[in-house]
């Protein structure tokens, strides 16, 4: 029996409800009519059916990401705090466990439908492979041969670093058993439509709000696949800042050959990047790279994603033994990656799937203009546009043509006036008469910053009004 107050109670909760689910689709719809384009292409193949080319024979790869709509949370057993929208802070309780709703509510209301309706009636369980049950075959798959691949990295002791690379290389992956509430002081992260895995990351690191940086950074990098030149003072967070949209865009083409996979089976297979390296981040000191891959391993620890650092001090036939285990993202000094590069290490030279290149620290990259091998490094990438198409056939001539974002982060970005300007006409930057890589507008536009690019500058100067601005280098 309810009585009077119970009810009025029951039915300002299931308008708070509505409350919080309008106010989330206000803000999918703002974010989904941003500048977006699917990382997988659509094609169709010989029969004549549409399908995602992921990468295989695909003309660009072009940044971007599946829509929200696309990653059901409950598939990661994550229940994302809705957006708090009422001042009596009814509606900050966080969303409970789906379990733990459906136990609260006697077996009647919302909570009870939302179980039923995502459960899809139960009929997957006892008919024959749905697609649904392929895409989880094949999830489960990849975890294996990931784990399977990681073990056979010998354990190189002797380093610290390369010690503890080995220690993540174990890749805790989720077991998918439990399932996590995350409280509401993270809804600045899921209104940032972080992936369910990644928002797990972040809330087991409890940084409960992205910082500046990583805010700007994440939406024009993630959501408009724009190369970002970002700068910010020290310890504001850079890191995640390029790191975050990295991560996402490795779950997000995983789930999509996830998907791929129910609809095409073994097939999908050729449309992955699996065991290629996909992010190269380069950092002007041992230490900074060092510090880089904790942070990155730290965010990726449960995501089977997986963080080398390729620095001097270390042996390189170690290293060469944990590039084995072809982790996903690369942090390295230019001198001992172009010393592994120039040897042919296949892990590195191998870039044909290369999705991100960033620059750490670039001002101080280009200090004193001694980063010879950074420029062999960038002239080793395959081509992100047109201008560059022979280039990328004689470095690596099967390559297909791939779109990949260019991030440079700096703490003082000096970008002069004049180059801000030149960005907006499009005009291509001054290179030095030595053709080196002695400034960051040189850096960028070597490191094959593309047609739109995204300046974020919260630097002392434009902290009085920070800013992001959008330009252009053709
Ligand atoms: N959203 C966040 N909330 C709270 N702490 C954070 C957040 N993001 C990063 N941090 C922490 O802030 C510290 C600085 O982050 P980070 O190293 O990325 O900054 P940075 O701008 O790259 O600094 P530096 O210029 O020294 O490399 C780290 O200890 C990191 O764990």
């Amino acid at each position: 029996m309810s009585s009077g107050v119970g009810e009025s109670s029951s039915m300002a909760k299931k308008r708070n409800k509505k409350g919080h689910k309008r106010k989330r689709e206000e803000e999918l719809e703002r974010l989904d009519s941003l500048p977006w384009s699917s990382t997988i292409p659509i094609g169709e193949n010989d029969e004549g059916e549409t399908f995602s080319t992921l990468f295989a024979g695909s003309d660009e790869l072009d940044g971007g990401f599946l829509s929200l709509e696309e990653i059901d949370e409950a598939d990661y057993n994550l229940d994302l705090a809705d957006v708090p929208v009422d001042e009596s802070g009814e509606g900050k309780k966080g969303l409970k466990s789906k379990k733990k709703a459906q136990e609260s509510n006697d077996g009647e209301g919302e909570a009870v439908e939302e179980i039923i309706e995502e459960e899809g009636g139960g009929e997957e369980s006892k008919g024959e492979e749905t697609p649904k049950k392929k895409e989880k075959k094949y999830k489960n798959k990849k975890k294996k041969e990931r784990k399977k691949r990681v073990t056979e990295v010998e354990t190189v002791q002797d380093s610290p670093a390369a010690v503890s690379c080995d220690e993540e290389n174990k890749t805790e992956e989720l077991d998918g058993e439990e399932e996590e509430e995350i409280p509401p002081e993270y809804s600045a992260w899921s209104l940032m439509r972080l992936h369910p895995l990644l928002m797990k990351s972040i809330y087991h690191l409890g940084f409960k709000e992205p910082t500046k940086i990583q805010k700007a950074c994440f939406t024009v990098a993630a959501f408009q696949g724009k190369d970002v030149i970002g700068a910010a003072e020290t310890g504001s967070g850079k890191t995640l800042a390029f790191g975050l949209p990295i991560l996402q865009r490795l779950l997000d083409e995983r789930e999509k050959v996830g998907k791929l996979f129910a609809l095409k089976g073994e097939e999908a297979q050729k449309y992955s990047a699996d065991g290629y390296l996909r992010a190269l981040i380069i950092t002007p000191t041992r230490e900074l790279a060092l510090q880089v891959t904790e942070h990155l391993k730290n965010a990726a620890k449960n995501l089977g994603v997986r963080v080398v650092p390729i620095v001097g001090g270390m042996s390189s036939a170690k290293q060469e033994r944990l590039l084995k285990g072809k982790p996903e993202i690369v942090v390295g000094t230019p001198g001992r990656l172009w010393e592994l590069m120039s040897a042919g290490e296949k892990h590195l030279v191998e870039l044909q799937c290369l999705s991100f290149f960033v620059l750490d620290e670039a001002d101080r990259m280009v200090e004193g203009g001694h980063f010879r091998e950074l420029q062999s490094i960038i002239d080793l990438l395959p081509a992100t546009d047109k201008t560059n198409e022979g280039k990328m056939e004689t470095v690596v001539s099967d390559a297909p043509k791939k779109k990949r974002q260019t991030f440079v982060f700096s703490a003082t970005i000096a970008l002069s006036s004049d180059f801000r300007k030149k960005l907006k006409r499009g005009s291509k930057a001054k290179q030095s008469s030595s053709g080196e890589v002695n400034s960051i507008e040189v850096l960028s536009e070597r490191a094959g910053m593309r047609d739109s690019v995204a300046i974020v500058d919260l630097t002392t100067a434009a902290i009085l009004a920070p800013k992001i601005e959008e330009s252009f280098i053709r």
